[in-house]
Order: structure tokens, then sequence, then C-alpha cells
């Protein structure tokens, strides 16, 4: 059984995915990343962020000069690929909701990549969860507040975990200060995946 700890309203699963599970759902995201390669977000004032992204479902976000939002296709043009089922089973699992999710996001964090402090609002439903998994490398997630500013607590997320922001927690601020890079034999090149599950309509 993983364990199960919670930290401001964050749920943190703790080892859901055994080592094969884990395996199996990097396989999965191979195929999604060749139909929908990953690229380097801009932010509204230009800069590249540090964590490339994909993603797949009915939706992935995007941002660039015009800003953020929700996208029916890659910036390439085509449709994104289908959530694996794997990735689904996750999402029943925990999320705790009826409806399916439409998106789901593929961080992908290299060496020194870094996601500041944020909330996730791009969404028309916050009673709907957000469901996060961690694959590869540890990453030091940070939570924070509703409002800006105040106290934080951080977590070393390690592969095969699984938080669930909901609740409380959904419109938590929270961000990942940074990985350890090579800390897993999960992903051969190094790094960490992390995908989040959403509900966007
Ligand atoms: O990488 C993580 O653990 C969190 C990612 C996240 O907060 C997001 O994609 O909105
Ligand atoms: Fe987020």
């Amino acid at each position: 059984m993983a364990e199960r700890i919670e930290i401001r309203g964050f749920v943190i699963h703790r080892g859901w995915l055994d080592r094969p599970a884990q395996e199996r759902m990097v396989a999965g995201l191979r195929d999604v990343v060749a139909a929908a390669p990953l690229f380097a977000p801009e932010t509204r004032r230009g800069r590249k962020m540090s964590v490339r992204m994909t993603a797949c479902g009915d939706f992935g976000w995007v941002s660039d000069r015009r800003g953020y939002r929700y996208e029916p296709r890659h910036p390439g043009g085509t449709p994104w690929p289908p959530i694996p089922a794997d990735i689904l089973d996750v999402w029943d699992a925990l999320s705790g909701t009826a409806r399916a999710p439409e998106c789901c996001l593929v961080n992908w964090y290299g060496e020194g990549a870094r996601m500041g402090l944020h909330q996730d609002r791009d969404e028309a439903d916050f009673m709907q969860p957000v469901v996060s998994i961690s694959l590869g490398d540890e990453g030091l997630f940070r939570m924070g507040n509703v409002e800006r500013g105040g106290s934080t607590e951080s977590f070393w997320l390690r592969s095969g975990d699984v938080v669930v922001m909901g609740g409380e927690a959904r419109l938590r601020h929270h961000g990942v200060d940074r990985i350890r890079f090579g800390s897993s034999t999960l992903l051969p090149q190094g790094g960490r995946i992390n995908l989040t599950l959403r509900v966007v309509r």
C-alpha cells in the first residue's frame, strides 16, 4: 500500500506506482512525445521556460507571447494524442470525481530545470482536482498559500509518487525548486517527468 501524506491539503500518495508500472508509463509516453514533440514554452515576456512540455488528451496547455491558454492542437498544428490508459487509471483511482480528465500535461525537467511558484487557474472548474504524477529524478515540490507570499513547506517527490491537488489545495501556489539530477535510474538520459491530469472546461 502506498503511504498517504497530507500537507496543506495536498494529498501525496507516496510510491503509488511501482517500478514496472513506472516503466510501462514511460514507454507509453514515448509514443506521446513522438506524436507531439516536447517544446520550450515562452513566457509572455518572450523568455523560454526551463521545463519542456507537451500534452495529450483533448487539450494541451500552451504559453507564448499571446499568453497562457489551453488549445486543442500542438503548436505544430496536429491534434494532441490520446491519454494512455494507465495514466487514466491513476485519475480514476485517486481524483474522486466522475468527470474525465481533458488534458494530461507532460513536463520534462532536465538538469537545472525548475518551475516557479504558481497557481493552476486556467481551468474553468476549480472543484475538479489536478492529479500530478512524478517519474524519474526527485523533485523538490514547494507548497504555499492561496494568496501570494507567506510561508511555504517543501517535500521531495520521488518517482511513482502521485499528488492530488483538490479542495483547499486546488488554488494554492506550488512549484518545483529543483531536481536531483541523476537520482533515479528510470529515465536513461536522466531528468524528471511530471504529468498533470486536468479537467479543462
Ligand atoms: O512538476 C510538478 O511536480 C508540478 C507541475 C505543476 O505544478 C504544473 O504543471 O502546473
Ligand atoms: Fe501547477
